[in-house]
């Protein structure tokens, strides 16, 4: 797993702030390999661990689609919530939406059900938590719910309990996948058959749930020693449930299988961290779970999902601890969720039609990897020769979203200068053209034959930049494009000491812009980042 020390290192000091797509494999090395490299607990993990496992959540995300009708993308259950407690299942709930989901339930008491509702009018609140009819109503719900996630704000009131386990007994019967924390574990730990061998259970304790949770299941304290060993045998003990034991590192097992996540978070403890992590976790774990271990190359999809929510929710903590300091509440961490997902788990280079996030350029080890990236000009189009101005390109994304993403990419190589960039890109231009003969370029309306497929450097993972004919539907697709303002612009800056290997550039007019010598383009780039 990586600390962002490390990736902080190979990239201190510097200046790209940038929005690059990075081109990683599009299936990572095996969970296993992972795996062995994520412990013992107290070595520092790098940054291949790190993007290894990220990669795997990657690949589960489903992509954004045209075709799709609502729901598609997952319909989550939050089952929590008391008169006490009606942000836990409000912060549960919003965040898997903000994770992706379509429709996001809360099934909670009478009286919390309005407090829910008045919160926000996304989500869809059922009174129905403390009716003596609790289990059915909530029963007639199972069959449209991908995952539910039970426990957020539950409090500890019998009646209530005693529904809850009717709820888990029926959702097991159906084979839902089902998220447990707060006081959902409070009552597995008074009755810990509830989940025994239930393999779509996953458990997330805090430092004291997970103390009862052993000692109710396990007979012992924790061994706060080996945290990595503890968690797996509570697993174990369980039937393999798969049990994140949440904390200054994450550790995350099913019995096997066992990984940590350490994703710089940030120092503030405030409440709710917990409850956003939970319902970002019954997204993935079910997107994890229809993707199969196809997608995460054998390894447990829950494991990978698990892995995912607590990489986001520490990278949540830790964007909104760079806005807001120590005045970060939840609520400021779930504003993140979309910014956050996008840094980690999305990449414009993605196959699937994912829209470019906005974000940092995500480094890998210095001189490992190769990295594809598009770089913005506004200008004349074409060899590179005219450029300046604003780098403002129009980037297709790919797929059935068919949009264009407007992005902002502004690259300075060590001088912030946009000059010392595009010297490189005519630099690696002449000895490209000396090579394999010139980069075709068009200012002319995009068509797909404009399209220039630049021949990609060996073991590139994309064989071209983009698919033919994308950028000619995505051109007159009747999206309007609007300049995104500099100021909401990610402020990151990392620093970035490349060798460009190839590019190719294309260019049209501006079809946006009244001055008819404007045209914009975009040149996409291989790079090594020394
Ligand atoms: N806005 C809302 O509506 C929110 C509602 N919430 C809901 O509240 C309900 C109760 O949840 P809970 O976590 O407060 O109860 P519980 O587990 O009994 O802990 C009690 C005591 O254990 C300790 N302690 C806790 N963590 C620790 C740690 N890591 N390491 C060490 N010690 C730790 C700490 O003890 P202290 O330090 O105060 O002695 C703490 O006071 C539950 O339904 C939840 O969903 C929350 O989601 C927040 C937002
Ligand atoms: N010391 C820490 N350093 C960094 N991140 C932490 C630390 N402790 C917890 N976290 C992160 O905060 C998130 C929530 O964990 P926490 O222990 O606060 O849960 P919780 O007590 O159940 O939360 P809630 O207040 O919602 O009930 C997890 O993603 C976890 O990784």
């Amino acid at each position: 797993m990586a600390t962002r020390a490390g990736a902080g290192a190979a990239v201190a000091g510097a200046a790209v702030v940038a929005v690059l797509s990075a081109a990683l494999m599009l299936y990572g090395p095996p969970l296993d390999a992972v795996l062995n490299q994520a412990f013992p607990l107290h070595t520092a993990r790098s940054v291949m661990d790190m993007e290894a496992a990220l990669q795997l959540v990657r690949n589960v995300v489903p992509p954004l689609a045209a075709w799709k009708h609502k729901g598609q993308a997952g319909r989550i259950g939050v089952v929590g919530g008391c008169p006490e407690y009606t942000g836990a299942p409000y912060f549960a709930a919003i965040s898997a939406l903000k994770v992706g989901a379509d429709l996001s339930h809360v099934f909670t008491t009478q009286d919390a059900a309005p407090v829910i509702k008045s919160y926000s009018p996304e989500l869809i609140v059922h009174p129905v938590l403390d009716s003596p009819s609790a289990v059915q109503d909530v029963e007639k719900w199972l069959p449209r719910l991908h995952a539910l996630v039970v426990g957020p704000g539950l409090g500890r009131d019998d009646v209530l309990l005693e529904n809850v386990k009717g709820i888990l007994e029926a959702s097991k019967t159906r084979g839902i996948p089902i998220v447990i924390d707060a006081d959902g574990l409070w009552l597995v730990a008074q009755q810990p058959a509830l989940i025994q061998g239930y393999q779509k259970a996953v458990l997330t304790p805090n430092h004291v749930e997970f103390s009862r949770l052993a000692e109710a299941v396990l007979g012992d304290p924790l061994d706060g020693r080996d945290r990595y060993r503890s968690v797996q045998r509570l697993s174990q003990a369980l039937g393999n449930v798969t049990v994140v034991q949440k904390g200054e590192q994450d550790v995350i097992s099913n019995g096997g299988q066992a990984l940590t996540c350490s994703q710089e978070g940030s120092g503030r403890r405030c409440g709710g961290q917990g409850d956003l992590l939970s319902g970002s976790l019954g997204v993935l774990a079910h997107w994890a779970l229809l993707a199969g271990p196809e997608k995460t190359n054998g390894s447990s999809p829950l494991l990978v999902a698990a892995f995912g929510a607590c990489a986001l929710t520490r990278q949540c903590a830790r964007q909104a601890f760079q806005k807001h300091g120590r005045a970060t509440t939840a609520m400021d961490m779930i504003r993140e969720l979309g910014p956050a997902f996008s840094r980690l788990f999305e990449t414009s280079a993605g196959a699937d039609g994912g829209v470019a996030p906005t974000g940092e350029l995500r480094l890998p080890q210095r001189g490992t990897w190769e990295w594809e990236g598009h770089l913005g000009l506004r200008g004349q189009a074409g060899d590179g020769t005219q450029v300046g101005g604003a780098n403002t390109a129009f980037m297709p994304a790919h797929g059935a979203g068919r949009r264009v993403a407007l992005l902002r990419e502004w690259v300075w190589l060590r001088e912030r200068s946009e000059e010392v960039l595009w010297k490189q890109v005519r630099k690696v231009s002449d000895e490209v053209k000396a090579a394999a003969g010139p980069a075709r370029p068009s200012t002319q309306r995009l068509t797909g034959a404009d399209l220039l497929p630049g021949a990609a450097p060996a073991g590139s993972t994309r064989a071209q930049p983009w698919p033919r004919g994308v950028c000619s539907e995505a051109a007159e697709d009747g999206v309007s494009h609007e300049v995104t303002p500099r100021a909401q612009e990610p402020e990151t800056t990392v620093w970035a000491d490349v060798t460009l290997l190839n590019y190719c550039v294309y260019g049209r007019r501006n079809p946006f812009s009244s001055t008819s010598t404007n045209t914009c383009g975009a040149v996409t780039v291989w790079f090594k980042v020394n």
